[in-house]
């Protein structure tokens, strides 16, 4: 008799727990938008003083209804050397969030990138950014998995707006021969410094990690 209430208890009180990882290069802003989101489902002000990220970070955030589920966020740093540390995430995460700079990816068009004119400083980090979001559509371990796209900053008057990132390189690098198998994808824009349309992309990825539950099980809390 005590299992039973015990086990029907546990089954009243827990919730699911999804894992969300955050990608993208150095400096897009990836731990600044973990701030935004803790802070945004908690009583306590955002940290936005940040410093570049040497290993991970991790926080665990608690939706209420009518979510009502665990995000657990890893936030890895995007510096070149640490890129390779991304791979050992993939197998367990249940939504990627891929973090661009929309103020360091030139006019966001791949297409001028394959011109002589297209190579230059002007162009940012745009040739980097889709490298290196090709190779996590590439990645078996993370076939199937969600990916929201943020076009971050977008509260800075130099930042490409978000239909040229959608246009001219995200739907390139999905259509393209790395861009991977089918799976759910949206490109939204945010400030993760403001906290503008980090609720949206919240309950994007709770959308989402929910509708793919069959090919990746949450894990109950
Ligand atoms: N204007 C503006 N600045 C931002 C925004 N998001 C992040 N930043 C700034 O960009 C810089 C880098 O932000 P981080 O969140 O540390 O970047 P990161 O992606 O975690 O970088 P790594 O840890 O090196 O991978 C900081 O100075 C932030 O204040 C934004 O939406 N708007
Ligand atoms: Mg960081």
């Amino acid at each position: 008799m005590y299992h039973l209430f015990k086990s029907l208890y546990l089954h009243a009180t827990s919730k699911e727990e999804y894992s969300i990882l955050l990608l993208g290069l150095d400096n897009a802003g990836k731990t600044t938008l973990l701030e935004q989101i803790k802070a945004a489902f908690s009583a306590n002000h955002p940290n936005l003083k940040t410093v570049p990220t040497v290993g991970q970070n991790v926080a665990t955030v608690s939706l209420p209804p009518p979510n009502s589920l665990y995000l657990k966020i890893w936030d890895v740093g995007g510096q070149h050397s640490l890129r390779g540390l991304w791979q050992s995430y993939y197998t367990s995460c249940h939504a990627i969030v891929f973090v661009i700079d929309s103020t360091d990816v030139g006019t966001a068009d791949i297409a001028t990138l394959s011109t002589d004119a297209g190579r230059g400083e002007e162009h940012g980090r745009l040739e980097e950014c889709r490298l290196v979001l090709e190779s996590v559509l590439h990645n078996q371990d993370a076939e199937g998995v969600p990916i929201l796209v943020l076009a971050n900053k977008q509260d800075r008057e130099d930042c490409v707006e978000v239909v040229r990132i959608k246009e001219g390189l995200v739907r390139k690098v999905f259509e393209g021969e790395k861009g991977g198998n089918v799976r759910d994808s949206r490109v939204l824009p945010c400030s993760a410094l403001t906290g503008t349309g980090v609720q949206e992309a919240v309950e994007w990825l709770c959308s989402r990690v929910k509708w793919n539950k069959e090919a990746r099980p949450p894990v109950m809390r």
